[in-house]
């Protein structure tokens, strides 16, 4: 058995950052930004009111000053002339600033009357002005690499960019197997269970970027496995679900292995996550996750989700962690990493009561797991453990 982080250094080494290619905006949420992309204009393009109200000369204003009201500047159209001391223009929010001006008086400290607009005895401090290039100027630059949020697609299309390199997806063909399982929807027979995990799995890695395949369920016999991978042929990675372990009926490492399987390792000290195996296969990375529902899921987070993010380009790092209070006090850890399910209430961590690895109904009620390395010492209350999300 070896380490989770020795497991997790073997698998970057299989894989490697998917090439680029151009989408449209509308297609880049959630895609990693291959290259640096630059601002094509200032935003705003020119000094625009943050009120709406009337634009003067800063200089001019004081209370009870009079004006005379000359035009009007609204949001996609400017005051075509220049602010000639003593005159007003009524402006709106988002209108350009007309030349001459710099002070925008909100119109609630205004009184109007025709063409003369007198200033109230109290006026707020203003300008109300957003000078040119405030949120960012032509040339800014968003860097590459970088997962591209919602806030991130306003950002561009604030920059005009219609257009940009995003790294492919990766795809991931899922392959559960067992003669136990059925497809949900479906009526299992009397020894039957429902197919769960590689819909988990399936949603996991889309969530963060991939493309799920997920193939017909394969059978515990060697002919129904060898079909399974074929028709995963061309994905960047294949998932396969149970049969890991050491069972007569454990088929999946044999199998993969008469298939070119060049195996890079098998079995962590880790729990769950025990029999995972991996290695090249053909022009695809395989990976051999346990069949328990949340051993399978587990692995998701702590080994494929990395091995996704560094073949978006994101880089080569395991799962992001934080330290945490314990909430209980736990016993001494054994030999394998323990990965438990665990939630984070007020910051403090407190891991469920069973960590039976068939337990969907705790992972799903969990928010974290917290990481327990092999051999922990017992850990007491207000200890500091390290956790990730989940
Ligand atoms: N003698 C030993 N037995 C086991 C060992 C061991 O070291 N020695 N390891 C245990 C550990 S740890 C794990 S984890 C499991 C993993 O076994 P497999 O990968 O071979 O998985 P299966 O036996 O096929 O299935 C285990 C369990 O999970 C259910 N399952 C499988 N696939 C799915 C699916 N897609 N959706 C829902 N449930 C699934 C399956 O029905 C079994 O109940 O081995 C231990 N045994
Ligand atoms: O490793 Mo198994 O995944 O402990 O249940």
């Amino acid at each position: 058995m070896i380490s989770v982080d020795d497991a997790l250094a073997l698998l970057f080494d299989l894989v490697s950052p998917s090439p680029s290619e151009t989408v449209t905006l509308r297609a880049a949420a959630g895609r990693v930004l291959a290259e640096d992309v630059r601002a094509l204009r200032d935003q705003p393009p020119f000094d625009a009111s943050a009120m709406d109200g009337y634009a003067v000369r800063s200089a001019e204003v004081a209370p009870g000053a009079s004006f005379r009201l000359v035009g009007e500047a609204a949001a996609g159209h400017r005051f075509p002339g220049r602010l000639a001391p003593g005159q007003a223009v009524r402006i709106f929010t988002g209108a350009p600033l007309p030349d001459g001006a710099d002070r925008v008086v909100i119109q609630e400290d205004v009184t109007a009357s025709g063409d003369v607009i007198t200033l109230g005895q109290s006026i707020d401090t203003g300008p109300h002005v957003r000078p040119a290039a405030a949120d960012f100027a032509a040339g800014a630059r968003m860097e590459a690499p970088r997962r591209l949020g919602a806030h991130d697609i306003a950002l561009l299309a604030a920059m005009n960019i219609a257009e940009l390199p995003v790294t492919r997806r990766p795809t991931v063909a899922i392959i559960a197997t067992g003669d136990e399982l059925v497809m949900p929807g479906e009526e299992p027979g009397p020894d039957q269970i429902i197919a769960s995990n590689s819909f988990g799995l399936a949603a996991l890695v889309e969530a963060h970027g991939a493309v799920a395949r997920l193939l017909p369920i394969a059978r515990d016999n060697i002919e129904s496995l060898q079909t399974a991978f074929h028709q995963a042929r061309g994905a960047d990675l294949i998932l396969t679900i149970g049969g890991a372990s050491v069972g007569d009926h454990d088929l999946v490492g044999d199998v993969a292995a008469t298939m070119g399987l060049e195996r890079s390792f098998y079995k962590i000290a880790m729990r769950p996550g025990k029999p995972l195996m991996a290695g090249r296969m053909e022009g695809s990375v395989m990976v051999g996750l346990p069949g328990n529902p949340v051993s399978a899921m587990v692995c998701g987070h702590v080994f494929i989700l990395p091995m996704l993010r560094a073949m978006q380009g994101l880089g080569a790092g395991a799962a992001p962690s934080f330290d945490a209070p314990l909430g209980v006090e736990l016993p001494q850890n054994g030999p394998r990493a323990h990965y438990m399910r665990a939630s984070l209430a007020n910051g403090v961590a407190a891991p469920a009561a069973s960590q039976d690895s068939a337990l969907l109904g705790v992972l799903a009620r969990a928010d974290i797991l917290m990481i327990r390395p092999p051999h922990d010492p017992a850990r007491g209350v207000g200890e500091m453990v390290k956790c990730m999300h989940i």
